[in-house]
Order: structure tokens, then sequence, then C-alpha cells
């Protein structure tokens, strides 16, 4: 075992066996900062005095809570080598009494990524560093990541994976903290999968990987885009500036090819998106999906509506997924088929297909992987997981409206013959305007909502789930007949298998893969998937001593 892997598993301590050592007088080159009166050398980077090691550049950045420059005694202790900061940082580390050479730079966290690359090497000049794919948009970015990595070792590959759930950067998966690790973190795995013979790597960008420049000076070589509807405007305050940072994604000096999603005709966004990554990068390294055969009869109808280059067709059912066909406007095509269930999961296994097309894969190779592994059929822990038949019980981590809506309708049982139940909450501290929109979504595509807890954080639970129970009791059309709220989550779970018919479907929605539940800093044990597991186990035993 290597010294990386000793270091167990936590994601934030993974770094390359061979580090580059850098000079401060070339970290000051790379922040834009004069010269440091001491030069040393640095062997690594790290943001946060914790995580830090021996010889790194301590990051002293500002947050929200604290400036970095306070734990600069910390860092010292755990043996930094220099510090990287602000102005504000400087004065705060004199009254710290620290004495490490010095670089100030106007706006230090910027250049992170760039001395995380340089430090790690993990955009190596000789070409030997992993393909690299990248996937933003609100929704569907783990399961497209899944797809596209099962896609690429299907293809033979040996595939690294950066997102919500895990992080994959050899045999042993560890669990993520982040969608999107800090920039150290990101350039330390990238080149620890390149020591470790990984030749592609998929990864998920959040909107606030790239607001806090977490991605900075990585360079991917295909992004795709997935979706854009309301989620974090507590950080963006609009979807336009949320929609302009997703925007930095498909930009030359972060990706050297895009795909996008066309939803419908209505889908502005990815409209948008396609016609800014074609001015960016050039039409030809731009490939567009329309979901839906009306939006690619829009190709001559200028660049906001430019048409697509892939067309959805042919799309059936296929058991609790579907099958359909991506055809090119070139003649080309492709069968494609996967067994998760939901609308969107077609979206998804679409963009990860064209990804994989995009990335240099051969056409006829692609559809042999496709027909002969059936690659777009893997399990995505807490994505449309189904965890029992008679009701039909799914865990989903739908965490917003459009997800909710869509969650929704890929649990509706066959022709009325069922009612649909859901059990969710909505996340403290987090955007709040999403709060009576998920409540009303929930009150009209189900006929039970059961209001609950999901990640409170520091604030008083009881009020977030009234501001759900109001959207949902406030809405128009509801078809829903109660709106109850419960807590804790385990409660509510019960009370929704307790009152569901083998025809019904229940749907916990909201938290997914998670297994603890944070209440005022406090990490409770949950997993939804277990909580459901037992409360129809327990109702099948009920049944059966009533008989
Ligand atoms: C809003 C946000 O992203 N905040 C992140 C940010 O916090 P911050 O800069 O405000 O940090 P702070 O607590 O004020 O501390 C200031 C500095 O002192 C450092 N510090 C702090 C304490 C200490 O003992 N030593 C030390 O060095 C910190 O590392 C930081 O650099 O830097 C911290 C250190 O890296 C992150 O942990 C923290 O993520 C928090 C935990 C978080 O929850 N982020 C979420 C919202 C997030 O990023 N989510 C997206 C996905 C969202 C989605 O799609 O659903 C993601 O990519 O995961
Ligand atoms: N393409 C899509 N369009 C809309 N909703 C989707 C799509 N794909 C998945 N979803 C819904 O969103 C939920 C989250 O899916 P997924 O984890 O793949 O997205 P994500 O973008 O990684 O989300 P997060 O960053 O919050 O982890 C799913 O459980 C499902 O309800």
């Amino acid at each position: 075992m290597d010294a990386t892997a000793q270091q167990g598993h936590d994601a934030q301590t993974m770094r390359p066996a061979r580090p580059r050592p850098l000079s401060l007088t070339e970290v000051a080159r790379l922040a834009g900062a004069a010269a440091p009166a001491r030069t040393v050398d640095v062997t690594g980077i790290s943001l946060d005095s914790r995580q830090l090691r021996r010889g790194d550049l301590y990051a002293a950045l500002p947050g929200a809570r604290a400036h970095g420059a306070q734990f600069a005694p910390q860092a010292e202790r755990a043996g930094a080598a220099a510090v990287l900061t602000d102005a504000e940082g400087v004065g705060l580390l004199e009254r710290t009494g620290v004495d490490l050479p010095v670089v100030v730079a106007p706006d230090p966290r910027r250049s992170v990524g760039t001395i995380a690359a340089r430090v790690y090497g993990s955009h190596p000049e000789d070409g030997t560093a992993p393909v690299l794919l990248a996937v933003t948009g609100t929704n569907g970015k783990t399961t497209t990541t899944y797809f596209t990595n099962s896609l690429l070792r299907a293809l033979g590959r040996t595939t690294g994976l950066i997102g919500t759930i895990e992080i994959l950067a050899g045999e042993q998966a560890i669990p993520s903290r982040l969608t999107t690790p800090e920039a150290p973190h990101v350039h330390a795995l990238l080149a620890l999968m390149r020591e470790r013979g990984i030749t592609a790597a998929s990864m998920e960008v959040s909107s606030h990987a790239l607001e806090f420049s977490r991605v900075d000076g990585v360079r991917f070589d295909v992004a795709g885009f997935t979706n854009l509807t309301q989620d974090h405007l507590d950080l963006h305050g609009s979807m336009e500036e949320y929609f302009s940072v997703k925007a930095r994604l498909f930009t030359p000096g972060r990706t050297g090819r895009a795909v996008v999603v066309l939803q419908d005709e209505d889908d502005v966004w990815g409209a948008r998106m396609a016609a800014h990554a074609r001015a960016q990068l050039g039409a030809d390294r731009v490939d567009t999906i329309a979901l839906r055969g009306d939006v690619a009869e829009d190709r001559d109808a200028g660049p906001e509506r430019h048409g697509a280059d892939w067309t959805l067709t042919a799309l059936t059912r296929r058991g609790i997924g579907h099958s359909f066909t991506l055809v090119h406007r070139d003649g080309r095509s492709l069968r494609v088929s996967t067994g998760l269930p939901g609308d969107f999961n077609v979206a998804n296994a679409a963009l990860a297909v064209v990804m994989v097309l995009a990335s240099g894969t051969d056409v006829g190779q692609l559809q042999r992987v496709l027909d002969e592994q059936d690659p777009l059929t893997t399990d995505v822990p807490g994505r449309m997981q189904l965890i029992g038949t008679e009701p039909t019980a799914v865990v989903d981590f739908a965490h917003n409206p459009d997800a909710l809506r869509r969650a929704l309708a890929a649990v509706e049982p066959p022709e009325e013959q069922g009612r649909v139940i859901v059990v969710f909450g909505a996340t403290g501290e987090r955007d709040r305007t999403k709060r009576p929109i998920m409540g009303a979504v929930a009150a009209r595509h189900a006929d039970v909502v059961i209001v609950t807890d999901d990640d409170p954080h520091d604030e008083e639970p009881a009020g977030i789930r009234e501001e759900v129970a109001a959207g949902a009791r406030a809405a128009d059309g509801a078809r829903a007949e109660e709106v109850l709220v419960l807590a804790p989550r385990a409660v509510a779970i019960r009370a929704a298998v307790a009152m569901a018919g083998p025809g019904d479907s229940v749907l916990v929605a909201g938290r997914g893969h998670e297994t603890v539940q944070e209440i005022r800093g406090v990490d409770h044990p949950l997993d939804d998937r277990e909580e459901l597991r037992a409360a129809l186990a327990d109702a099948r035993q009920g049944r059966r001593e009533d008989r």
C-alpha cells in the first residue's frame, strides 16, 4: 500500500507520490504578486490548516465565517513552508506572530488552481494526463458521470470519478464531502489518477465550484451541460447569474469541446448555453442533443435557436427504463438503452453517449459496447433507487422543484391504478425560495404529501417544514387529498408505508445516498434506503400477523 492509500478514506488527504517542488518566486509570478522577500520551495498547497502537510504553501483565503490567516499558527505548526494571502490576511498574520515567507496577491483564490496544477503536475505537457470529462447543470450531474464512467470502462479504459457520492482514483472508493472538491484536491486527485494509470476521468462541476475557483487550472477535453432550473439562488441571486456562472465552463481555457442538451422548444437555457459554447469554442467543437424532434426543426432559426446535431428518436419503454435512437444530422445513428427509470435518465444517457463520442470514440465501437454490455444500466446510489415493489418504493435525490416534478412523474403507477405518496423536506440555510415551490409541485403531482425534515443545519426545522407545507396547501390545481407534516423523517417514512396499498407508489425524495442528517452541527445517522426497507419489512410482517 502506498503512502497516499495509507492516509485512509478521505479524498482531502489524497496526493500524488511525486510532486514537483515550486519556488515561492514562481508562486508569486503565477499569483500576479510581487516577488517575496524570502524564497523557499513548496511541495504542495492547502487552503485548510487542518489538511496541510509539511512543505505546503498555505493559501490563507477569506471565507464566509473566517479569514484563513487566523489559522496560520496551526498551519505553521503543521509544517507550512510559506503563506499565500491577500492584504487583509497580511494584517492578520502580523498579529499572529507567524514567521513564514509570505506572498500577497490581490485575489489569491484565483491562483490556487494554477499553482496546484504546477506543483502536482496534473496537466503534464507530454499529453499523459487522463482524458477529462466534466458535467455541469442543475440536475443529472452525478447520474451522467456514472454513465460516462461506465461507458468508458466498457470501452476498456481504466477510469476515475470525482463527484457528489464518491471519488474513484484506483481500487478504493472514497466518500465525497463536496460535489466538486477544492482546487488543491482536484489537481492532486488528477495527478494521482495519472500515476495510477487511469486513462479517462469523469467529474461533476457544481456552480459553487465555478464560483469559488475550484476547477481553475483544469483543462477538460469535453464538458457537458444537462439543464438549468431553479436551485442555489441563495448563492447566485438570479437565474441569469446562475447561468453565467455555469457558462464559464464552456470557454476555451477550460474545455476543448462541449455537449449541450436541448430539452424542448421552451428550453431557453439549453439554447443559450449552446449559442454561448459555439461562440466561445467554435461551432465544430459543440454538439447539441434535441430530446424532441421539434427542437431540431429550428436549425435555421438564428443563433439562439440553432438546431440540434443529434436528435433523440424512437423512444420506447424497456422494463422500467427506456431505449431510444440518437440520429446525427449527417446520418450516423446509435441505439441506446438504459435500465434507470425516469424520462430524465433518457436525457442523462444521451448526454453521456455523445460526450464519450466527442472524447474521440468511434461510433461503431461505441455501438458494440452499448449492445454487448448494457453499460447504461448501472446502479447510481440514491438516484431512483428501487427499494421495494407492492408498493413501488423509491428513494431519490430530488431536492429542487424540477427534479421533484420529474421524479414524481417517474413513479406514477400505470393507468391511475394507484396513488402517489411523497415524503420530502427542504434543506435549512439554503435557497429558501424553492421551499413553497417544492410544496406546490408535490401537491400537484402526488395524492398524499408528507412534509418532513431534510438537513435543517442551524435553522429551526419546524419553520422549514411549515414553509414547504404552506406551498403545498396553497397550490393551484392541487391533486393531493392530504398534506401532512410529520417529523422525524423516519416516522414520516413509516407513515407513508403504512398508508400505501400494493398498487401505490411511495417516493422518499431529497436525500438519496446520504447517510447522516445534520441538525445544529450534529450528524445523526439516517439512511432513507434503510428506513424505507425496514418500514416495508415491518408492514409485510404486520400483514402476515393480521391474517
Ligand atoms: C459556500 C462554500 O462553498 N463554502 C466552502 C468554503 O467555505 P468558506 O471559504 O466560507 O470557509 P470558512 O469556514 O469561512 O473558512 C475560511 C478559510 O479558513 C480555512 N480554515 C478554516 C478553519 C480551520 O480550522 N482552518 C482553516 O484553514 C478554510 O479552509 C477556508 O479556506 O470553503 C470551505 C473549505 O474548503 C468549504 O468547506 C465550504 O463548503 C461548505 C462546507 C459547503 O457546504 N459548500 C456547499 C454549499 C457546496 O460547495 N456545494 C456544492 C454543490 C451544491 C449542489 O450542487 O448541490 C459542491 O460542489 O459541493
Ligand atoms: N437530467 C435531469 N433532469 C432533471 N432532473 C434530473 C435529471 N437527472 C436526475 N434528475 C433528478 O435530480 C436528482 C439528482 O440527480 P443527480 O444526482 O444525478 O444530479 P446532480 O446534478 O448530481 O445533483 P447534485 O449536484 O445535487 O448532487 C435525481 O435524484 C433525480 O430526481
